[in-house]
């Protein structure tokens, strides 16, 4: 059953200079106990997308279609109940955990704070549920008493796991969970990641330009460019069998940890990603696409099907248009 429903969910930015469309018409599904990776080039609207889930985005963000947790429309919801969905039903790890924590606060307060907020803990008994999470991370007890900046960077990232883990949520988002992390340390805090999937069935949205960090983590891929999803289907087929162009560039870039240009660039693909206030007509993708067609800059692209489970917007998978059925008049 659908934990998540997204069905043609936009958001557009008002700045001085006019409208960026971000997000444009997503439709995803997310199964209860399931990972779905979304990954992209910087500024493809990744993070906007996950933003809008817990409607955490700034005021200047006009968000439309609809979000469905748990057959709830989250867009509808009043502030009193977005609240109490926000950490217990429904948590986000952010990126660089460095800022996500309180610089001036002890860690074992800063992951009590969600459990007394929500009336899930009391002072006094906080503590062993702070030590119990902890250790579920794989930080020691004592550690509840240290600073942020007493801590690696792996370390970190621990704690913000950790705090989306205090109330017990079905869902937790992680933007970018270990992008800040050398490599030895985010493969270590992606295991931890997968252990807890497991052990808890909590249901995972991770977002990460790294494909083949996805791949690894999540049963299910949606791959975002301009803002829209332009392929979607299993982890492992779109990783090793991508259907659509902009796919196949990113799972050959095996982008390095940390290094802006690999970042920038997913291999074999030149330009840019478009300006989401100038986008190119047609197949946002045609100007760097290595297969595009006379006909992508004026094409009307879809979702079409790719496979069993899967769709991709391109020319390339289009199904051929159905010809006109032949009548043939009986005359008597
Ligand atoms: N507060 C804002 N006001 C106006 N435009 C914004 C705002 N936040 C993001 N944008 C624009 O929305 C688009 C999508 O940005 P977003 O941060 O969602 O992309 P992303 O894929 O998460 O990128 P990154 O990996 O760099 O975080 C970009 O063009 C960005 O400039």
């Amino acid at each position: 059953m659908a934990l998540l429903e997204l069905d043609d969910v936009s958001v557009t930015y008002r700045i001085a200079a006019g409208e960026v469309p971000a997000v444009r018409g997503v439709s995803l599904t997310l199964d209860a106990g399931t990972a779905l990776g979304v990954a992209g080039e910087s500024g493809s609207g990744k993070s906007t997308l996950a933003m809008a889930l817990l409607r955490l985005l700034p005021r200047d963000a006009r968000v439309g279609g609809r979000i469905l947790l748990d057959g709830e429309d989250v867009l509808a919801m009043k502030w009193g109940r977005l609240r109490a969905v926000r950490w217990a039903e429904a948590s986000i790890v952010f990126q660089g955990a460095q800022h996500g924590l309180n610089p001036v606060q002890r860690i074992g307060d800063q992951i009590a704070e969600p459990l007394l907020v929500h009336g899930l803990a009391r002072p006094d008994s906080a503590r062993g549920r702070v030590a119990e999470l902890l250790e579920q991370v794989g930080l020691p007890a004592w550690r509840a008493r240290s600073y942020p900046h007493e801590l690696s960077g792996g370390q970190r990232q621990r704690v913000m796991i950790a705090m989306a883990l205090a109330c017990s949520p079905r869902l937790i988002i992680a933007d970018e969970p270990t992008t800040a992390l050398d490599v030895m340390v985010q493969a270590q805090v992606l295991t931890l990641i997968k252990e807890l999937l497991a052990e808890h069935g909590i249901s995972l949205i991770m977002i990460s330009h790294d494909l083949s960090v996805l791949a690894d983590v999540c049963d299910r891929l949606a791959v975002m460019y301009a803002g829209r999803v332009v392929e979607h289907g299993p982890s492992r087929e779109v990783f090793h069998d991508p259907k659509h162009p902009y796919s196949a560039a990113l799972a050959a870039a095996f982008p390095t940890v940390g290094d802006p240009v690999s970042r920038l660039a997913p291999k074999g693909l030149g330009g840019d990603p478009p300006d989401p206030m100038d986008l190119p007509p047609g197949c946002s993708f045609h100007p760097r696409c290595p297969v595009a067609l006379d006909e992508c800059p004026t094409l009307d692209v879809e979702l079409w099907p790719a496979g069993p489970e899967r769709r991709a917007a391109c020319v390339h998978v289009r199904p051929e248009k159905a010809e006109p059925a032949e009548t043939t008049l009986e005359v008597s």
